[in-house]
């Protein structure tokens, strides 16, 4: 699919059903990029990740084990991976009027072992992030490898369950669904971001990182 009709296809899932599931978003070389980018990382550039806002920001490794990475412009990898998102924004804000404001994104590691459990992004009215997206890094993933992302309806009946293979993005309204990432049984990697809209507008600043 050509760019443009992609950014179209992705904005109609968006308005019919609140997300949208893409598999080979990213080129096989970016993907790959950014999975060889992510293994040549050493442990001291890797934060274990906190839950919660601002002030009650916490370490809970019985809700989350995954290791985080804050992706900024500096590395060409890192860059090109932003300016893609920054793309699909500007269609979104074409297409939908969503008002976007900007986007943030880290690179995440489940060790073997790892797992994310149900959680919402986002709470109506208490942040500014809007749209919650998942790029997959992982090469020859198979089902029995774990690490599903399951996303569940408003009824808590699972609604998907997401391989996390190379290139497949997912993205999805942050306050509308619950979602986890089930136990991985192999190193998981991802880059999972934000769109936000402008913290003026919903009056709430996300927690400093
Ligand atoms: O890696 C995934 O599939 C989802 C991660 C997630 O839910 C999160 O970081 O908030
Ligand atoms: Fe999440």
């Amino acid at each position: 699919m050509v760019t443009a009709e992609l950014h179209r296809h992705i904005a109609d899932e968006l308005a019919n059903n609140g997300y949208a599931i893409i598999d080979d978003f990213l080129e096989h070389e970016q993907a790959l990029g950014l999975h060889q980018y992510a293994l040549s990382l050493a442990d001291q550039h890797w934060h274990q990740a906190a839950i919660g806002r601002a002030e009650q920001q916490a370490i809970n490794t019985m809700v989350r084990r995954d290791r985080i990475l804050w992706l900024s412009p500096t590395q060409p990898i890192e860059a090109a991976y932003l300016a893609r998102m920054n793309a699909l924004k500007l269609a979104l804000n074409r297409e939908l009027f969503m008002g976007l404001f900007d986007y943030e994104c880290h690179l995440a590691h489940y060790p073997s072992g790892a797992f994310y459990k149900k959680h919402l992004d986002a709470f109506v009215g208490r942040s500014n992030r809007v749209l919650s997206t998942v790029a997959y890094l992982n090469p020859e993933w198979h089902d029995n490898d774990g690490g599903a992302l399951v996303i569940y309806d408003d009824r808590d009946q699972v609604l998907q369950r997401v391989t996390p293979k190379l290139g497949r993005l997912v993205i999805f309204l942050s306050t509308q669904f619950v979602h986890e990432v089930e136990r991985s049984f192999r190193d998981r990697f991802s880059v999972t971001g934000w769109f936000r809209v402008n913290a003026s507008v919903s009056g709430i600043v996300d927690p400093p990182r």
